[in-house]
């Protein structure tokens, strides 16, 4: 392959010309992945936290264009908790969370839609399309993506055992997935981008934690991947140190002895459901690695925590 006296290499500096054959090399060997994946479905949720300064926004925007020609179906499904937060500041609305879910009134949820369907699902849409690819923004009101119920959680006293009813308000819990209008899009060079905003039975609307949206759609679509991209390298062991892979019992162990906890037991918990709903596997990683996308799907180390049934 690599004929240093064929006419074309043998003008080139040694040095450019080896770099030109690792790349071919990197592509080459990327192919099996592609095979692999082609024609599946990946969920990609992007999480606020993950959601970088913009040159990583654009790499970003260019790995989905790159699945999307290969011929695998993204779906991308984002958050924005610190764009959410900043715009609660600025107007001086003060705002809670319960397990790790923001307690949403009437005033906070139209900010929450105007931050995640508005100036978030804009932002990527633009990036996307920036890179050659034809994104589209939704949210969950589109296409009834996302029917929900009003979130019910009840807390029990340790002392009395006594369960209390915690009032959310307008947090959702997604109880049907429609993938009609996604699957519209399949075949095409349209990518989804889905803001986690769901509809109830009256009309109203309901705010969704990113990770549970990307979990249902992912499940709904009985993707190949769900990848959660957040702001730490993957789940961790008690000595800080990557956790490649994990069965969903492993997993459920994890959280049982205290290794995994706060923000990640919710991502944990979505991945089972995922898995245990048809997901083939969910991948924990980090987003701000570049290429983090890429690494995962087209490498065989991949690049975080992969969940799979057993
Ligand atoms: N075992 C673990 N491995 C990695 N992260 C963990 C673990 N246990 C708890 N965490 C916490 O979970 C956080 C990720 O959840 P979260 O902040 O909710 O992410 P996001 O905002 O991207 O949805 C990490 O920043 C870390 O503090
Ligand atoms: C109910 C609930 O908590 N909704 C989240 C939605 C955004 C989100 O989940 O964003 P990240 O993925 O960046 O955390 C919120 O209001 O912050």
């Amino acid at each position: 392959m690599s004929d240093s006296n064929s006419p074309i290499t043998s003008e080139i500096p040694a040095a450019e010309r080896d770099l030109w054959l690792r790349k071919a090399q990197t592509l080459s060997d990327a192919l099996p992945y592609m095979c692999q994946f082609g024609g599946k479905r990946v969920v990609v949720k992007y999480g606020g936290h993950a959601m970088g300064e913009e040159a990583l926004a654009l790499q970003f925007a260019q790995d989905i264009v790159l699945l999307n020609q290969v011929g695998i179906e993204p779906v991308v499904v984002h958050g924005g908790g610190p764009q959410i937060k900043k715009m609660l500041e600025r107007l001086k609305i003060q705002s809670e969370f319960i397990d790790g879910l923001r307690v949403t009134d009437k005033a906070t949820v139209d900010i929450v839609e105007m931050v995640l369907a508005g100036s978030i699902n804009a932002e990527i849409v633009t990036a996307i399309n920036r890179s050659g690819g034809f994104a589209i923004g939704l949210s969950g009101k589109d296409g009834n993506l996302i029917k929900c119920r009003k979130l019910a959680r009840t807390k029990k006293d340790p002392d009395s055992s006594i369960e209390t009813v915690l009032d959310l308000g307008f947090v959702g819990e997604p109880v049907e997935v429609n993938t009609h209008i996604l699957k519209h899009f399949e075949q095409s060079d349209i990518i989804p981008v889905v803001a986690p905003i769901g509809y109830g039975e009256q009309g109203e609307t309901f705010n969704i934690n990113a990770d549970t949206a990307a979990g249902s759609i992912a499940g709904a679509l009985q993707a190949a991947r769900l990848l959660m991209l957040t702001d730490v390298p993957g789940v961790l062991d008690k000595n800080k140190k990557l956790i490649p892979d994990l069965t969903i019992a492993d997993a459920r162990r994890l959280m049982e002895d205290g290794t995994i906890s706060g923000g990640m037991i919710p991502k944990i918990e979505t991945c089972i459901e995922a898995v245990e709903g048809g997901v083939e596997a969910a991948v924990i990683m980090d987003g701000r690695m570049p290429h983090a996308v890429l690494l995962e799907l087209f490498t065989p180390r991949g690049a975080g925590t992969l969940i799979r049934k057993g």
